[in-house]
């Protein structure tokens, strides 16, 4: 049990993301209290029988009030009304953050409504899986993980340090960058591999050939993997496309170039050109597991899912 960071915080949004960071909170005694508002009924009726938060409320408005830390844990494409609801009654002084996968969308749909006197941190923790909703959370899912704040210039350093050590006591490693190169990074990482996933398993569902019971026979492959990421919650995913729209881009064009190089590679024959790529990718898979950054599985927070 870690001291309480804050007295109250206030967690919008009550999915995969806002469950987990409400039972880490609930484990870990970081807050005396904990108001979770989320847009759907039922959602929110979950959330209280899951007993994740002290109290619930439908108004995105009064779950802030008085609230020194706020999480925003919502699809990036509805930033811009959670700014717009809690902007009047957030308290001033109180840290405002969010989860999102996409940064600098979010700042243009959320920094323009932050009263002065507030403090908006973006941040993004890189933690997570195909899952969605309240049940779908877990505790312990941002051990080991790493945080991205993506502070604004004026950002004040002691809110920083608050909520440096709220994600630390959550046992994530914190890292600093402009929200620019966020979203080109992410998009290669994370936005690519899962445009790719949906892709694939889409043009396999296609194919004549491949009846749907062949897809599952013979999924225990390299395919299976890319089934997982294409089972990834859709409001989310098209959201994170339409809000980081040019650094997706600018990796598919790269990514196409690539792969034209690769198929007339095999076009030709051409097995030198082919092994050199396979080797190099090889060397880069074997320096992330000899730097502890491996988890066995691919995927982020899959060993904590399977012990469930
Ligand atoms: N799923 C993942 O693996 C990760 C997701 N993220 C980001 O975290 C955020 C949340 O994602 P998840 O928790 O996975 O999604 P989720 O679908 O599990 O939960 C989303 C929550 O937001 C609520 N919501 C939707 N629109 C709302 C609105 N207008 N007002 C109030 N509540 C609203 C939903 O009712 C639900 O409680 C997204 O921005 C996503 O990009 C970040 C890291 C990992
Ligand atoms: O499930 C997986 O493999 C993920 O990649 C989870 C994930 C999804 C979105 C993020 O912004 C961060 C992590």
């Amino acid at each position: 049990m870690t001291d309480a960071l804050f007295s109250r915080i206030a967690l919008i949004g009550i999915g995969l993301i806002g469950s987990s960071i409400a039972r880490d909170v609930k484990a870990l005694g970081l807050a005396k209290e904990v108001v979770i508002s989320t847009r759907s009924a039922e959602t929110l009726r979950r959330a209280e029988e899951l007993q994740l938060g002290t109290s619930y409320t439908a108004s995105a408005a009064e779950a802030v009030k008085g609230a020194d830390l706020v999480i925003v844990s919502v699809p990036v494409g509805a930033s811009e009304e959670v700014a717009r609801q809690i902007a009047a009654t957030l308290k001033p002084g109180a840290i405002v953050t969010d989860v999102g996968s996409t940064k600098a969308s979010v700042i243009a749909q959320m920094a323009p409504h932050m009263p002065e006197g507030v403090h908006f941190i973006p941040g993004h923790p890189l933690a997570g899986t195909e899952k969605s909703g309240p049940d779908a959370g877990f505790e312990g899912l941002f051990q080991g993980r790493w945080c991205i704040f993506t502070p604004l210039p004026d950002t004040d350093p002691e809110a920083l340090r608050k909520l440096t050590a709220f994600w630390t006591a959550l046992g994530s490693r914190i890292d600093e960058m402009d929200p620019q190169h966020h979203d080109k990074v992410l998009a290669i990482v994370s936005h690519l591999p899962h445009i790719i996933a949906y892709n694939i398993v889409g043009t396999a569902d296609d194919l004549e050939t491949v009846t749907e019971s062949e897809v599952i026979k013979y999924s225990a492959s390299g395919f299976r993997d890319f089934t997982r990421l294409a089972a990834s919650d859709p409001t989310m995913w098209r959201d994170v496309c339409l809000h980081n729209r040019e650094a997706i881009l600018e990796m598919l064009a790269r990514f196409s170039e690539d792969l034209a190089y690769l198929q007339r590679a095999i076009r030709w024959g051409e097995g030198d050109k082919l092994f050199e790529l396979f080797s190099r990718t090889r060397t880069i898979r074997r320096s992330i597991v000899e730097a502890g950054q491996d988890v066995d599985v691919p995927d982020f927070g899959r060993h904590a899912l399977d012990k469930k």
